[in-house]
């Protein structure tokens, strides 16, 4: 029996990042053999066993590589005489295709060295297709390492084109497209998971609202060059340099979803977008199935987004009502999520450079949005909506005070 470091550890490891986890390939070995040295097998169909101190992945060779939720009842067949080439070759990509011995020497069938060094995400070979879920791993990948100069191999654009007009990616099963998505989001470049998707055509399938914002004009007074899907990326950018918060940025990629149903009846204003958005959100919510903390913050931000463009003319009535919908009594770190989202569509606007606006503007628009539901502790006493308006004028101008360091 021959232990192998593979895949992620492997690739993490030369191009010089930290890694997530360890994934290691036993070759040779019989499940019997990992039982009776300690290793717990983690699901009744799978050849994946856990350490017993480390609890890292043990996994022995395989020749199918069909993954996690969505194969219920998909058994692998054990087969010791599978050997390390046999399973690399079955392997997403050429980074992800490499190991490492127990002496540490490379072994890499694929080259998947030099694609490392020409900063190239390029598919093994056909079996690729085993699992369309991969047409969103490359996208995520794509994410992760776009900094870093990575583009995507013209055959494996061209596979990913051929697999999502084939419709296989309709039988994704929604909680591991969520999955991928979620992960997607906390990449250091999210919109680039999009863009290959959309790229690629997959997104019309698999995401069809926020495909259909491409092509969508902005309100000219705020975008006069973008549309409103790349208005969305741009503000997705924004507000992952700003946090990991899965939920704000969930929030920040669906807060315009209304625009794509305005377009033929309500341009150039949009008017009405952000209640067809949050109805919209709650059919999309339960249709891929996510989780109910960003669904709801998630719709709350698509309803009530604008308030924070217009926040001198925003009654208490209307704040209270906010407050209400993000749940802000019981969870108060919504308000400062919230105001995040807000934020991120703001600095999304096209052009928003060249408007020039001075920092200071856009520090207090910020904070205003942040302000306007902190009053959330003066409704908790109770107060009418009357003290709470004086409440939060009254905070407002102390935080924009100690802000921008002038009165306000
Ligand atoms: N659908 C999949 C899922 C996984 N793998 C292979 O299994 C390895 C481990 O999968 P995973 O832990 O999901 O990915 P990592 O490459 O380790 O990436 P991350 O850093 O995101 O964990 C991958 O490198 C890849 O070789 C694959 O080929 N196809």
């Amino acid at each position: 029996m021959q232990i192998y470091l593979v895949g992620g550890a492997v690739r993490d490891k030369l191009l010089g990042v930290a890694t997530q986890d360890r994934d290691w390939v036993v070759v040779g070995g019989h499940p019997d053999q990992l039982k009776a040295l300690g290793y717990q097998q983690v699901g009744a169909d799978f050849p994946v066993f856990l350490h017993p101190q480390t609890k890292e992945e043990y996994a022995l060779a395989r020749t199918e590589r069909k993954t996690g939720l969505g194969y219920q009842g998909f058994s692998v067949e054990f087969d010791s005489s599978v050997t390390l080439e046999e399973d690399l070759a079955r392997r997403d990509l050429t980074i992800n295709a490499m190991a490492e011995d127990d002496q540490g020497r490379l072994i890499d069938p694929f080259n998947g060295k030099a694609d490392l060094d020409k900063r190239r995400l390029r598919h093994v070979s056909p079996a690729f297709r085993e699992d369309p879920l991969r047409v969103l791993r490359i996208a995520r990948f794509a994410a992760r390492f776009h900094h870093l100069g990575f583009t995507i191999a013209k055959d494996t654009q061209d596979l990913l084109r051929l697999m999502a007009d084939s419709g296989e990616l309709q039988h994704l099963v929604a909680e591991r497209v969520w999955t991928e998505m979620s992960r997607a989001l906390g990449e250091t470049t999210p919109s680039e998971y999009f863009k290959v998707l959309k790229r690629c055509t997959a997104l019309a399938g698999l995401f069809p609202e926020l495909d259909r914002l491409f092509g969508v004009p902005q309100t000219m007074r705020w975008h006069p060059e973008v549309d409103t899907g790349l208005h969305t990326l741009k503000a997705l950018d924004w507000a992952r340099a700003q946090t990991d918060d899965v939920e704000v940025l969930l929030a920040t990629l669906c807060h315009d979803l209304g625009k794509g149903l305005t377009e033929a009846t309500m341009l150039p204003s949009h008017h009405g977008h952000e209640q067809l958005g949050a109805n919209l959100l709650r059919d999309i919510a339960k249709r891929m199935k996510w989780p109910k903390g960003p669904a709801l913050l998630a719709e709350t931000v698509a309803r009530h987004h604008t308030l924070c463009h217009r926040l001198s003319e925003q009654s208490p009535v209307a704040v209270l009502d906010l407050l209400k919908n993000l749940n802000a009594f019981r969870q108060p770190s919504r308000v400062e999520q919230f105001g995040l989202a807000c934020a991120a569509d703001f600095y999304g606007r096209s052009g928003f450079e060249r408007f020039n606006y001075p920092q200071r503007d856009l520090l207090s628009r910020y904070a205003s949005a942040c302000l306007t539901i902190a009053a959330a502790p003066f409704v908790q006493q109770g107060l009418t909506g009357k003290a709470i308006g004086a409440a939060m004028d009254q905070a407002r101008v102390e935080l924009l005070t100690e802000l921008i360091g002038t009165d306000v």
